[in-house]
């Protein structure tokens, strides 16, 4: 089995949807390790829709949209990280944190230091818009400090090539490509009595525009965008 981490700069920022493109492109299986917030749909259930993959259960799945460690919290449970070993799958493993590197897991240790538990190759997904270049420097030199293995950075958002460039520059680090922005991946089917619902939605516009269901919008911008040679190569595949 090998193992493939998928971090961010900050929250919201397009992890899931990077991590549902290199499921479907690496046929491989995605974990969410701890989802905190289920406004909608879990990051599980949107990485299946978009990508036609199994998703693993979480190893915690918290009510509160918050910080994993406040959000456990709010019901009564510590996150033990020793309970978040990464699972064995056959083929690949995508593992997705929630929001950026220097959140808390609990009282004690922050996400960032999981990551360097794992010792799996970690893909640091940064904006493209203004403000990107402190948070992107900022990260890499956390992982780096962490001893974490950096891949490289997966940009997303509109071309900004120059701010690209500084930080792979500055930051010594490979640019795996640019996700755009892709129309249509919303799930208008979602509701949040659909919890418990793992896989792809039946009916309605889910973002799955292919009956197998998955995105092919997406799979085919994954594609076209971003360099899958130099992530299968980190996982030795
Ligand atoms: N490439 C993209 N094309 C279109 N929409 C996108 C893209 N990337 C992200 N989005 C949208 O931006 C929002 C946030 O993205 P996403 O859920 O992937 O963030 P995240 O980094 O995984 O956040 P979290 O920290 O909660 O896990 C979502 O509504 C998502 O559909
Ligand atoms: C609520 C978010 N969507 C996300 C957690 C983001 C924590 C950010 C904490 C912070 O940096 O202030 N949850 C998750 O990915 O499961
Ligand atoms: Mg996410």
């Amino acid at each position: 089995m090998s193992a493939i981490v998928v971090t961010g700069t900050d929250t919201e920022i397009g992890k899931t949807v990077f991590s549902a493109g290199l499921t479907a492109a690496l046929n491989a299986t995605y974990w969410k390790p701890v989802q905190s917030g289920q406004e909608e749909e879990t990051d599980s259930q949107i990485v299946t829709r978009l990508s036609g993959r199994p998703s693993l259960p979480e190893g915690y799945l918290l009510q509160l949209p918050a910080s994993p460690h406040l959000s456990a919290e709010a019901e009564g449970v510590t996150i033990d990280p020793d309970t978040l070993d990464l699972p064995q799958v056959d083929g690949v493993l995508v593992a997705e944190g929630a929001g950026g590197l220097m959140v808390p897991l609990n009282r004690e240790i922050l996400y960032l230091d999981l990551m360097a538990r794992w010792g799996a190759p970690v893909i640091l997904c940064a904006r493209t818009k203004l403000g990107t270049i402190n948070h992107t420097l900022l990260s890499l030199q956390a992982l780096r400090n962490a001893g974490c293995n950096v891949v490289g950075v997966a940009f997303i958002g509109e071309s900004e090539e120059a701010v690209e460039k500084t930080i792979c520059q500055f930051g010594k680090v490979a640019h795996l490509g640019r996700l755009p922005m892709i129309n249509g991946l919303h799930n208008e089917t979602a509701a949040p009595d659909l919890g418990e619902v793992q896989g792809a939605f039946p009916g309605g516009r889910s973002g799955a525009d292919q009956p197998g269901g998955r995105s092919e919008a997406l799979v085919e911008a994954f594609a076209k965008h971003i360099d899958l040679d130099t992530i299968k190569k980190a996982i030795q595949l």
